[in-house]
Formats: C-alpha cells, structure tokens, sequence
C-alpha cells in the first residue's frame, strides 16, 4: 500500500490558498470547503457505501482515499479532508463502536463509572492502532497530485469523553454532564488520556502528509462557559501548543491548526488566544461580532447555515455574497456552519463554491 511511496517525495502544490489564509497572507479569492464534503450526499459515496460498512472504508486506505477524492472530482474546492471519523480514537483506547446506518455511532459498552476507565488501553501506540488513517493520508497526498492540501483532524477531548459515556448521540449529554459535576478528578483524567492521544495522532498525520489539522470540539456548546473553561479549553490549548512544539522538534514545519468548537459562542475571545491559526464559527453567530472579539490576527472559517443550500440558487448566492461582505476577503476561509447534511442537492454546493470565489475575486478587484 503506502509503503510504496515511503520517501517517495509528495506532488508539488497547484493550489496552496487555504495555507495562505490560514497564516494571514493575501489572497486573491477566498478559499472554501465544507465540512463533510464527502459524504452521503454524493451517490459515488453511496454506491461505495453500499458495498462496504462505514469503518471498514475507514480502514481501507484505498477507500478512504477514494471517497476523499471523490467531492473534487465535482466541485472546485480548495481543500480535501481525509475520510474518517472522530471516533476512531476510542476504538484505539479498546472500544467498540459500530456505525448503524441511518442512525449514527453505537458503542456497544459506554463508559458508566468511573472504575471503567481501568478497561480503557492507557499507552495506546497510534502509529500502530491508527496506521491505517496515516496510511490513507499518504495515498491520498500522492493520489491528489497537489490540487489541493489535505486536511488531517481529529475529535476534541470533551466530545469524544462525551460520545464515550453517552454511547452514541444525545441532545442534552446529561450523562457525560453528570461526570463532570460528580467524577471531576476522573473526568480530567480521561480529558488528559485522551488529550496524549489525540496529540500523538495529530503530530502523527502531519507526517504522514496532513498540511493542515482541524480539532472538532462538535459538543461545545452544551457545557456552557464555566464547564468549558475547566474541561474543554485547556486541553484544547494544550493540544495545540504540544502538537506545534513536537512537530518543530521532530523537524517539520508546523501546520495550521483550526479548531471548531460548536456552538462556543461565548468562548471566541479566549479560543482566539489558543494558538490556533483558525477559528471555525457556527452558523448562528454574527460574523461582525466574531471578528470584533476575535480581534484582527485569527483567521475565521464557516459559516452559512448548512439549510441555506436547501434555498433558490439565486437565493443561496445572494447570501454567500452577503457572507463575504460581513467576514471581508481576507484571513478568512469559506465553510458551511457545520457539516452537509446528506439530502443536499450537489448542484447547490457547487453553486456555493463558485459564488464564494467569484463574488470574492469581484471584491478583491474592486478595492485593489
Ligand atoms: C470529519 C468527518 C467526521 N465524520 C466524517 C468525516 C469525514 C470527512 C468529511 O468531512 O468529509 C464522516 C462520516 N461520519 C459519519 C458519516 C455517515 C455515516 C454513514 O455513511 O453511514 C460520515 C460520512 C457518521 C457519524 N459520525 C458522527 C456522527 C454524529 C452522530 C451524532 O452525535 O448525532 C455521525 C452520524 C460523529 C462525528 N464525526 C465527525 C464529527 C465532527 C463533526 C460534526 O460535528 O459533525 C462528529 C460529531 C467528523
């Protein structure tokens, strides 16, 4: 497989302007790709779908890579992410999850008191536990011969200590809540077993071939800010920092880091000052008041209603053109609010891409 390619130098970059929004350079238009670009809403992703369950495609680099490719064989985005899931990092500490079609993420033994923890693998080798991610993130690099960069990412550790007690998805997470109001000490304790992993594997995808990371910290906004502020944030920083550091040490250049903490409304000013180059907003926040509190430096990606792509194609350009006005063409990348949900018409993606780029390219022209 990929061990084919070991030190075989990667394709050289067509297409590099995420990179360069991420850092805050100029741009001539904004970048854009959305959150779950590959995905159900593409019948080639169906038709892969139907032959093989979710996690094996996970764990079959050809696969992966297939579906990663397939979204920019259609739109012209700029950016791919590599096909996974974020709860692949639990099945690396020992549990089972399965995917039930139509429904969403099983574990079949959640986390129920604290002594279970004992179960969980405590020095989990990601290179051995998660190779087939890295190996799929090397094909794909290969396979996408430098149209795009490849986006590497991981869940948080909040969202992923939530799905491992909750057992799958839940509106109110009052489970996984309970520990952090009953078991503090063994919640950090798990937030901190999961930050080590988390930062193994991200520094791992980076070597691989990943040019940029994004953290999913998809269950923000239920805990609220004083919760946040003790059992999410600080680990979120400590991923970025760490992860920076040992990539610097291992002798790579640090890749831009996103991090998109659902719903944090309240928490833009303190995740702006997290070391992270990029800051993903949810669709229910003003852009005008993301960019006032997170001041002029952090990069801002998102973050149109993901039910605007249900709206006209005149209708739907209309607000890609408003959106561009209110984040401005600069230190911003283009996304939906969250993931694409799988009725979508591919045609009103298509039509989002290309009215980002063109409405800000008119722009960049008109003011230069
Ligand atoms: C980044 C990513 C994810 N999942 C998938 C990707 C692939 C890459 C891409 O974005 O195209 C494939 C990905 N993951 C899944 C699917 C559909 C499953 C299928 O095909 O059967 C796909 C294409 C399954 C999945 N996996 C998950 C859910 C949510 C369940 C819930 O709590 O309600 C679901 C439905 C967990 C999950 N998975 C992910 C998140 C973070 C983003 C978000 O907030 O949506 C979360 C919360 C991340």
């Amino acid at each position: 497989m990929s061990h084919m390619f070991t030190g075989k130098p990667f394709p050289p970059m067509k297409n590099d302007l995420i990179l360069r929004a991420a850092r805050g350079e100029a741009t001539d238009k904004v970048p854009v790709w959305v959150m779950r670009q590959a995905g159900r809403y593409l019948q080639e992703f169906q038709d892969v779908r139907n032959k093989h369950p979710f996690f094996e495609i996970c764990r079959t680099p050809e696969l992966a890579c297939e579906v990663t490719l397939q979204p920019l064989r259609r739109f012209n985005l700029d950016a791919a992410i590599i096909f996974s899931d974020i709860l692949v990092v639990p099945q690396a500490l020992g549990m089972n999850v399965e995917m039930l079609p139509g429904k969403g993420p099983h574990f079949t033994e959640p986390l129920q008191v604290p002594e279970d923890l004992e179960k969980l693998k405590s020095d989990v080798n990601v290179k051995e536990e998660l190779g087939y991610v890295m190996d799929a993130i090397t094909l794909t690099r290969h396979k996408i011969e430098g149209k795009v960069p490849l986006i590497g990412f991981s869940g948080a550790p909040w969202t992923l200590m939530s799905y491992m007690i909750e057992g799958g998805g839940s509106s109110t997470l009052s489970k996984a809540k309970k520990w952090l109001y009953v078991y503090p000490d063994e919640s950090h304790r798990l937030l901190q077993l999961l930050t080590d992993v988390i930062i193994d594997y991200l520094v791992a995808q980076v070597q691989a071939g990943a040019q940029m990371l994004q953290l999913f910290e998809s269950h923000a906004g239920i805990l609220g800010y004083g919760l946040f502020c003790k059992f999410a944030l600080p680990y979120l920083r400590q991923i970025s920092e760490k992860v920076k550091a040992a990539l610097t040490a291992s002798g790579l250049q640090p890749v831009p880091m996103t991090i998109f903490a659902k719903d944090a409304h309240f928490a833009i000013e303190e995740l702006s000052a997290s070391n992270y180059e990029v800051l993903g907003i949810d669709w229910t926040v003003k852009p005008a008041t993301a960019r006032r509190i997170a001041g002029p430096k952090v990069t801002l990606q998102g973050n149109l209603d993901p039910c605007a792509l249900y709206a006209s194609i005149e209708d739907l350009r209309k607000l890609v053109k408003e959106m561009i006005q209110k984040f401005g063409t600069q230190n911003y990348i283009a996304n939906l609010g969250h993931g694409i949900y799988p009725d979508m018409n591919p045609e009103h993606l298509a039509a989002f891409v290309d009215a980002v780029h063109q409405y800000s390219e008119d722009m960049n022209l008109s003011t230069s």
